[in-house]
């Protein structure tokens, strides 16, 4: 008999890697390899401790209790940056997002619309962990940039010129006797990079090339490190933006925490990525700009959108 093995996710170990060992290199290949062939993979990255996620989970809790009044505080002049409540599509789903939370200024100025008294605890605890998935993100553009040999231009994409989105979403169980289920549809984020975690309930799923769908199922101390369009086209196309969903069903209520990140300023694609094989695909483009024009075009969900914007 023949037995088919479901499709999973890479995991790579991100822990103590120094630049320059052997193990960096081997691990710059590995992370490479898996964005260009899933657009992710599931790295386990223990500097993020159990106990300082497990007390971002229990903040979130008691954040998603606050009465809707106080949450639609939470407002942006980015599209879907603020708060989305539930609505007659998505009834089960509410999401709330911290620009900048890699400042602590800017954590308090959200935790104090929250708790007009602040929330110091909320805003330690939310801006350690921004900070340590920020790093585990320049970590692995380091190590792209290094793979493709252009590594000569990190210092454009270093802190300085990314700004970093934290989202925080509740997903509900479906009700008694209802058959609604929390989903996101399929889509490729509009960031440089996402990653991921989540409380123990499952429900995220990634596209494999062949339309396989993943199931991810998160080990301990493990985040989904996504690359998104805006990667996907820096690389002229040969890293792949992550296409992914996510049907909620058990029961129990789902939390997922993302970290979006986005490039100020311009993008282009190095020089040394383009070759007979490898022609132009996107002309040099505003990151900022693009995700303006997504919000207000609309027309695509997935990374098609990046070549409508900037294609060649
Ligand atoms: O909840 C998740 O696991 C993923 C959410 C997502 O895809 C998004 O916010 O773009
Ligand atoms: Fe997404």
């Amino acid at each position: 008999m023949v037995s088919v093995s479901q499709p999973t996710l890479p995991v790579i170990n991100m822990d103590d890697l120094k630049p320059g060992t052997e193990s960096w290199m081997l691990t710059c290949d590995k992370v490479t390899r898996a964005i260009e062939e899933y657009g992710c993979f599931m790295a386990v990255y223990e500097r993020v401790s159990g106990e300082l996620k497990n007390e971002v989970l229990d903040s979130l809790r008691i954040l998603f209790e606050l009465p809707i009044e106080t949450k639609v505080k939470n407002t942006s002049d980015t599209p879907f940056y603020g708060y989305l409540g539930p609505n007659h599509t998505r009834p089960l789903f509410e999401s709330l997002g911290i620009e900048n939370a890699t400042s602590l200024d800017h954590v308090q100025h959200f935790a104090n619309l929250m708790w007009p008294s602040g929330n110091h605890r909320f805003s330690e605890k939310i801006h350690s962990y921004a900070s340590l998935v920020s790093e585990l993100e320049a970590m692995v553009k380091q190590m792209v940039f290094q793979s493709y040999g252009v590594e000569k231009y990190i210092e454009s994409y270093n802190k300085s010129s990314t700004t970093y989105l934290f989202r925080v979403n509740k997903y509900k169980p479906a009700e008694t006797g209802k058959s609604n289920v929390a989903t996101t549809s399929i889509h490729t984020d509009k960031s440089f990079f996402t990653i991921l975690s989540q409380n123990h309930v499952n429900g995220l799923q990634i596209q494999t090339k062949d339309d396989k769908w993943i199931t991810v199922e998160f080990l301990p101390s493990s985040f989904v490190v996504m690359a998104s369009d805006v990667f996907m086209a820096w690389s002229n196309g040969r890293l792949r933006s992550t296409r992914h969903r996510v049907i909620m069903n058990g029961q129990e209520d789902r939390y997922s925490i993302a970290l979006f990140t986005f490039k100020k300023g311009i993008t282009e694609v190095p020089d040394e990525l383009v070759d007979e094989e490898h022609p132009l695909r996107f002309k040099p483009f505003n990151h900022l700009k693009f995700i303006d024009h997504h919000s207000k075009s609309a027309i695509y969900v997935d990374e098609r959108a990046m070549e409508s914007f900037c294609g060649v």
